[in-house]
């Protein structure tokens, strides 16, 4: 394990949703409480999607100013604007309308751009440009195969080490083409936060937390500079 990582169980998803999204609320008003303005990377996910929801019922008592939180995808589907498959799409649904968040980056869509790749070289001009220091919190799912953002195990996108975005084709996940956040870019954030809920990724949990190999379990290129947290459920703890 690196320098600060820390794993924390909770009994199913339910739980594991409502104390990520507590732990989000409370970061963002301490960050603010700071007098700065949070940045987040969001993820797309089935319990990245519960974590959203927690946090649209629970912002109301949060304190958390959301006009004054500017918010980041770690990876987007390429597909249309109006596809219900973005991530954008789906964390506006789930929280962001709701909480009334103003600073939401989306990655550009099929709808904008010719490819995954102009949509990439766009994002990273938008990240040059806002994103001033580091990011607070990295929240990433993780895939049954180790996969971060849109990070493959054996995809050459984990060898990029200038662009902070990159466009990937062929995802063994749909939809093929996509836009990933690169590991030098999750890298600059203070906070890492994995997200992992089941037993189907119990066996990623458990080689990336033994030190794979980055190009065969992908989460293992990530960390945060000072805190990097597995937030799972049993069932995704079950074989550490
Ligand atoms: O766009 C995406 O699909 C993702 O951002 C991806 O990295 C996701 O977070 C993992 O695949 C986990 O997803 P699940 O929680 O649905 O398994």
């Amino acid at each position: 394990m690196s320098r600060g990582e820390t794993v924390r169980v909770h009994p199913d998803a339910e739980t594991l949703a409502r104390t990520v999204a507590l732990a989000l609320l409370t970061r963002l008003a301490e960050l603010q409480a700071e007098g700065r303005t949070p940045h987040v990377v969001l993820t797309g996910g089935t319990i990245a999607d519960r974590i959203h929801h927690e946090v649209a019922g629970l912002a109301g008592e949060s304190g958390v100013d959301f006009t004054d939180v500017v918010f980041w995808f770690g990876d987007e589907r390429f597909v249309a604007g109006d596809s219900s498959d973005r991530n954008a799409g789906q964390a506006r649904a789930a929280f962001l309308d709701a909480v009334g968040a103003t600073q939401v980056h989306d990655v550009p869509s099929a709808s904008d751009v010719a490819s995954a790749d102009e949509a990439a070289a766009a994002y990273e001009r938008l990240l040059q440009e806002h994103l001033v220091g580091e990011v607070d919190v990295v929240m990433l799912g993780v895939g049954e195969d180790g996969h971060v953002a849109s990070l493959f195990p054996g995809y050459p996108q984990l060898d990029e080490t200038e662009a902070l975005a990159v466009g990937v084709r062929d995802s063994p996940k749909p939809p093929p083409d996509r836009v990933t956040l690169t590991l030098a870019t999750l890298n600059r954030a203070g906070a890492v936060w994995f997200l992992v809920s089941g037993d189907g990724k119990a066996a990623a949990v458990a080689e990336a937390l033994g030190g794979a190999d980055l190009h065969d379990v992908p989460a293992t290129g990530v960390d945060g500079r000072t805190e990097t947290v597995w937030w799972l459920d049993a069932a995704a703890a079950s074989r550490l």
